[in-house]
């Protein structure tokens, strides 16, 4: 039996995302920008000469845990503070209490009209049979809501967006209680599928990409690290 009405949806995108996480980078993916342990990795894809370029940034963060960085990255009363691109983020519904409604303004990106997004947005945590950390995720899917009336000028973005983390813990001591924040490590997996929802020139919405997704998942990493930094571990 549903849990909610969305309950199907986010079950079948979640499976998606956990399968397509784990394919290899194949041709046809760009390796657009490396910085110390990110790699950031586009496909140049436009659908009705519109760009809907599919990022993936495979990223690893010394000192925190998977839990942490989706803890971080679902819950809207961090959001403010490490998300810059953003004039503003609500939730509008409460699903169940680990799936919301988020409705954002996105910060206006000349010469494009501003950006709007409605999005179902859910953390799981996956427990894998064998010994070792269960996965952490977090989707953010775009879903419609009577709350988030569609307003011109502003423009709809579609957005598909998963953070996928595993954690690692580096020479384990011998019981769990004595590892310390230099044994752990997050390797995490960022996918984004975006439509900006309508035309923006292509060269503009590549460029800004390019420069926005590295510095927006630094920044965030760095947010996570600082808030995390003297705190019990969350595994
Ligand atoms: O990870 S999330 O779910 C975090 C929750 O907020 C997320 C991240 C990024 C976006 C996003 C929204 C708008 C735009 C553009 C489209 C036309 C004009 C603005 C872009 C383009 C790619 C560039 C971009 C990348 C990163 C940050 C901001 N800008 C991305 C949406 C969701």
């Amino acid at each position: 039996n549903r849990k909610h009405r969305l309950a199907y949806d986010v079950e079948r995108v979640v499976q998606e995302h956990l399968t397509y996480v784990r394919e290899e980078i194949s041709d046809g993916w760009d390796l657009i920008h490396q910085e110390g342990e990110m790699k950031v990795y586009r496909r140049e894809v436009e659908e009705n000469g519109i760009v809907v370029d599919p990022l993936k940034i495979f990223h690893s963060i010394k000192g925190v845990t998977g839990h942490e960085i989706c803890h971080y990255f679902w819950d809207y009363r961090y959001r403010m503070e490490w998300e810059t691109t953003l004039d503003s983020t609500k939730i509008i519904e409460v699903l169940e209490p680990d799936t919301v409604i988020f409705f954002q303004m996105h910060k206006r990106v000349w010469p494009a009209a501003q950006r709007d997004s409605c999005f179902w947005s859910h953390i799981r945590c996956i427990s894998n049979s064998e010994e070792d950390q269960p996965t952490w995720l977090v989707v953010n899917y775009t879903t419609p809501h009577h709350l988030a009336p569609i307003k011109s000028p502003h423009v709809r973005l579609v957005a598909n967006v998963a953070l996928i983390c595993e954690t690692i813990i580096n020479e384990p001591p011998l019981n769990i209680q004595d590892i310390k924040r230099e044994n752990i490590e997050c390797k995490l997996t960022y996918v984004a599928f975006v439509n900006p929802g309508g035309w923006v020139p292509s060269a503009a919405l590549r460029s800004v990409a390019k420069r926005e997704y590295p510095r927006f998942l630094k920044r965030f990493t760095s947010y996570v690290l600082e808030q995390t930094r003297d705190k019990p571990i969350l595994f």
